[in-house]
């Protein structure tokens, strides 16, 4: 059996990316809520078990807390919210007030060995803080292994393998951060570094077949690089009982149903069945211009579709997959039971409706998106699957703003298309990570052959990212641009105004909507 190591979220932000520098380091993780019982936790077996940060304080009423005989499970690592929690347990003090750190810090490695080995004794190092809170004293039998200014910033138990430091070690701005969790991992655990997409691929075949047995499975395939990595998964496990429903949602680019079925065919040899519901979308929106709604309205559909499909086929399918990956869950409702906010509703996550008949399998739901497109170069699909950029179920109902009309979306499917044209045309594409053309729900003044407009505007996001979680506006050279834009209002009746977002994710998102 591989490594593994639990993580237990108690809400942070960056808790996934303490899951994705484990899984850097070729070590298996999953991430649960701290509320998993002790036998639960026994029964998981891990080799080492990280607590994340989190918003609340250890002395919050309703602060999510662990088992004090967690501690002695496994070895643990505490990070920030985590460190204060193990403090708080064992008898430290932990105080508010006071001693604010936010960005970037240096921190003084006191005892250069546990989780700093490789480090020197009195070196100063980069990390980042985000924390209000303090320890203020280190509890009976721990000692201080690093510090910032006055403040503690790592401890350790003098005997038991329990370390924590107060800073960021998952994110990129700390400099050695990634050295510190490998020193957690194989310094204080004893991993072994084993873990590769072939081995993940190899778990959820297995994991699958147990699941479904004798069971019919369909999947929801989009075409999308996630669907068809998880379609390729399931079928490798479970061969012809898996069934692939792809809708026409009346909301997809231009000519996206007649190139998926295409791609589709000649790479999956995966059953497949295409069902058209443009009007079921289409009127399920009418009238509504929530974004949540919108999102919600269309999980519903989605769901609606493939029950029906499912039981026209005979098939009666207990199982649905879906390609869900992490960020979808992050963004969505706190869908690990974790304290963390809602951003956007994904249709396959929080909007999913709630009496529905199917068992989910989502095996890709702990990765990130560059993670699942190596899960499918392993699985043997060819690049131009892997290499597409992501296209969002909702499509294009939420790059109409507000009310989604058959004439929005018809001007957006031509402007959308003309622009990923001259972007292939411009040799860009694998530059971009995702690009679309966003359709506004105002008019502006223009002058075309001497008369005046009173027309549409269409606004551009092309932005680079690795994983979804944050993202930058892409950097065009000013002729392409330019091209674009005179293309787009040139072909397409009822725009006359091309805009570009050069907004970066955080403080926007990738999708308007
Ligand atoms: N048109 C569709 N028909 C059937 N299922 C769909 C459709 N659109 C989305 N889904 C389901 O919803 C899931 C989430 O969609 P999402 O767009 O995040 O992933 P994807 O389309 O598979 O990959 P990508 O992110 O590359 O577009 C898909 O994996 C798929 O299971
Ligand atoms: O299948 C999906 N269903 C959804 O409801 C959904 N909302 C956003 N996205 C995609 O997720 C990534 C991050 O998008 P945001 O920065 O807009 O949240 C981007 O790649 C978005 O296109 C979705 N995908
Ligand atoms: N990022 C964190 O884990 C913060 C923990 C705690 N809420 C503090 O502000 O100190
Ligand atoms: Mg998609």
């Amino acid at each position: 059996m591989n490594s593994r190591i639990l993580i237990l979220d108690c809400g942070s932000q960056f808790t996934q990316l303490i899951a994705r520098r484990v899984r850097e380091a070729r070590v298996y993780s999953e991430i649960h809520p701290p509320s998993k019982s002790l036998e639960w936790i026994r029964a998981w077996k891990p080799d080492g078990i990280i607590l994340s940060g989190g918003p609340s304080s250890v002395t919050d009423a309703d602060a999510p807390t662990i088992s004090r005989a967690l501690l002695d499970i496994a070895p643990v690592l505490g990070v920030c919210y985590g460190m204060q929690l193990i403090a708080h347990l064992e008898g430290g003090a932990v105080v508010g007030g006071g001693r604010r750190e936010y960005g970037r810090a240096e921190v003084t490695i006191d005892e250069a060995s546990g989780l700093f080995s490789g480090f020197a004794a009195g070196e100063r190092t980069t990390v980042w803080m985000s924390h209000g809170d303090h320890v203020e004293q280190v509890p009976p039998g721990y000692v201080a292994t690093a510090h910032s200014g006055h403040t503690l910033a790592g401890f350790r138990h003098t005997t038991r393998p329990i370390h924590a430091v107060q800073f960021h070690s998952e994110v990129a701005h700390t400099v050695r951060g990634a050295e510190i969790i490998q020193n957690f991992l194989f310094g204080v655990c004893g991993c072994t570094p084993d873990w590769t997409p072939g081995h993940f691929i190899d778990l959820e075949v297995a994991k699958i077949r147990e699941l479904v047995g004798d069971k019919q499975v369909i999947c929801g395939l989009s075409g999308g690089v996630d669907s068809s990595v998880a379609a390729a998964l399931v079928h490798k496990a479970i061969g012809d009982q898996l069934t692939c429903i792809f809708v026409d949602t009346g909301l997809l680019r231009l000519h996206e149903r007649e190139q998926v079925e295409r791609t589709m065919r000649a790479h999956l040899g995966i059953k497949l069945i295409t069902v058209r519901a443009e009007d079921r979308f289409l009127n399920g929106l009418a009238g509504e211009g929530d974004p949540e709604k919108k999102r919600k309205i269309i999980g519903h559909t989605f769901i609606d579709v493939f029950e029906d499909a499912s039981a026209e086929a005979g098939q009666g399918a207990e199982f649905l997959v879906q390609g869900t990956l992490y960020p979808d869950v992050i963004e969505s409702v706190s869908a690990k039971g974790g304290p963390s906010a809602t951003i956007k509703t994904h249709h396959n996550v929080g909007g999913l409706k709630p009496d529905m008949k199917f068992r989910l399998i989502e095996p890709l739901r702990e990765l990130f998106k560059d993670e699942v497109r190596n899960v499918g170069r392993e699985l043997g699909l060819p690049e131009e699957m892997v290499g597409r950029h992501p296209f969002p179920g909702p499509g294009l109902a939420i790059r109409v703003l507000g009310e989604v009309t058959p004439y929005a979306v018809d001007i957006l499917r031509r402007a959308d298309a003309i622009y990923l044209e001259e972007i292939r045309a411009a040799g860009l594409y694998q530059e971009i990570w995702q690009a679309f053309a966003v359709f506004l729900p105002v008019r502006s003044v223009g002058v075309m052959g001497d008369g005046r407009t009173y027309e549409h505007v269409i606004a551009l996001r092309a932005v680079t990212s690795t994983d979804g979680m944050t993202a930058d506006w892409f950097s065009f050279p000013h002729d392409v641009l330019g091209r674009i834009s005179n293309r787009i209002i040139n072909e397409v009746d009822g725009v006359n105004r091309v805009v570009y977002d050069i907004s970066s994710k955080p403080p926007a998102t990738i999708e308007w909507e």
